[in-house]
């Protein structure tokens, strides 16, 4: 198989903090890949220097084998390297249609001037009624976002990163702050995305990692301390010794 993302002797030092420790990594076509640590593990870092919000210190990032070290966060987006959303003030105001709508504009390149002449778009109505279907929005299409439930929210986030059309979707705890009776929508939503898009996601929570997740990287202190499948790392004692049976909750 080959890499879709790979870092090589990744690192990052804040201070004299070795957030990110010589960190080779890889992310495989059609993965659905997990990264886990403790608390401060440096699991954000990492995923902050694929997306480009912060530089390394050293080491190479790849995407399709080409260097991106170097590139800004839109440029990443634009090859396909996309983090889902957190919907913030911008988003909050906005519906669910509208907040897809602008999406699917930015990706096309026309930004808030076609968002402004939304109702001449061709094509556009067909593509959010999709997603609004495929995320389970449909009974809050029109709500704001700042007034949905948050399993909707978190699957809205979701879905405006698949309206960027990614091939690298990277996923940053997923079902935060969703509770228990609308955690199973989002897992089922997750399961569903579609099986070409190489996913990479952070989570806390395990029972969510070993449904989702066939393959496990386990940070400790910024270095990559044991990969496996899913099974290999839930039988490891060295990462139940570290993570797992380390008393770990969030
Ligand atoms: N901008 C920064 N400046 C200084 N130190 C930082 C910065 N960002 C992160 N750190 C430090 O780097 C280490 C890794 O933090 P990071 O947030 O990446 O860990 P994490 O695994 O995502 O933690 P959590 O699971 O708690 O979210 C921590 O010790 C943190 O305090």
């Amino acid at each position: 198989m080959t890499a879709v993302l790979e870092t090589r002797h990744l690192n990052k030092t804040f201070g004299g903090l070795k957030a990110t420790s010589d960190v080779s990594f890889k992310l495989e076509r059609g993965a659905r890949h997990a990264l886990i640590g403790p608390n401060g593990a440096g699991k954000t870092t990492f995923i902050n220097l694929l997306t480009g919000l912060i530089k390394p210190s050293s080491g190479d990032i790849l995407l399709d084998g080409k260097p991106i070290t170097g590139l800004k966060r839109e440029s990443r987006v634009q090859r396909g390297l996309v983090r889902t959303f957190q919907i913030n003030q911008l988003f909050g105001q906005l519906s669910v249609v509208e907040s897809l709508a602008l999406v699917i504009a930015e990706r096309r390149g026309h930004g808030w001037n076609m968002f402004r002449g939304l109702s001449r778009l061709k094509g556009l109505d067909r593509e959010i009624a999709d997603l609004v279907s495929d995320f389970g929005l449909d009974t809050v299409a029109e709500d704001r976002c700042c007034d949905l439930p948050y399993g909707k929210q978190r699957l809205l986030e979701i879905a405006m990163a698949i309206a960027l059309k990614p091939r690298v979707l990277l996923m940053d705890e997923p079902a935060a702050g969703v509770p228990e009776a609308d955690r199973q929508e989002v897992l089922s939503r997750l399961a569903a995305l579609p099986s070409d898009v190489s996913i990479l996601l952070i989570e806390h929570d395990m029972d969510l990692v070993f449904t989702f997740a066939s393959r496990i990287s386990v940070l400790v202190s910024g270095a990559l301390f044991a990969e496996g499948t899913s099974q290999e790392i839930a039988h490891d004692p060295r990462v139940k010794d570290v993570y797992l049976g380390g008393g770990h909750h969030d």
